[in-house]
């Protein structure tokens, strides 16, 4: 990749991706946080593909992230926020205990802004996002539930989709309307990042 979503960030953005990645690698001994198989390739596969959201959100904004897992996307971003002087409040929801202790230690040790919910996101309260994102965490049509919860009317949903993307689009429409642009992923040719509004149950 010679052009990317961090061709223009700064030193400083880096070091802190930099020392997310440190994090990763350190707990991932114990935890499955990703895929030991990707690890040799986690600035790609994982930095990467999760900071080219950034681009496509509003500078402003309650930015909720379901299912955060190893902080993909929602640590990388709120990283990318601070370095480009951004204010989002970042709310991260994550079932498992042990990947909210890391997403914890990762918000402290990295000294940003956000909050972490360890409960099932079905559980709860409706929390309002201005942009709701989740990556590898359900198909179109349950991440459209989820919306429908917590998700402001007038906010924006991203999802990073694999090359299945097409067929959750159409199956999709037989329970809700909505509009959305398809952004070509800038790590796999043949995925994309699903920008979603103006979501209604039909
Ligand atoms: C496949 S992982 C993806 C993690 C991360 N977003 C990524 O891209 O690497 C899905 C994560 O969602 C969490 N999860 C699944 N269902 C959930 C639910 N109903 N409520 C909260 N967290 C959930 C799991 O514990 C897991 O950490």
């Amino acid at each position: 990749m010679t052009q990317n979503a961090l061709s223009n960030v700064s030193r400083e953005t880096i070091d802190q991706l930099e020392a997310f990645v440190a994090l990763i690698e350190k707990w991932n001994s114990t935890i499955n946080l990703i895929s030991k198989a990707s690890l040799p390739h986690i600035w790609r596969r994982h930095i990467v593909d999760s900071a080219q959201l950034f681009e496509l959100a509003p500078r402003t904004g309650h930015w909720v992230d379901l299912g955060s897992g190893g902080g993909l996307p929602a640590i990388v971003l709120a990283i990318l926020s601070k370095g480009t002087g951004g204010s989002h409040q970042f709310t991260l929801v994550e079932s498992d205990h042990r990947k909210s202790a890391f997403l914890r230690t990762s918000i402290r040790e990295l000294d940003l802004q956000g909050r972490v919910i360890s409960e099932r996101i079905e559980g709860v309260a409706p929390l309002g996002a201005d942009v709701l994102s989740a990556r590898a965490l359900a198909d179109l049509t349950t991440l459209l539930g989820f919306c429908a919860h917590h998700l402001k009317p007038e906010g924006t949903a991203l999802f990073p989709k694999g090359q299945n993307w097409k067929n959750e689009h159409a199956k999709a429409q037989d329970n809700w309307s909505y509009t959305s642009h398809a952004i070509k992923s800038e790590t796999d040719p043949a995925a994309a990042v699903l920008k979603i509004q103006d979501i209604k149950r039909v």
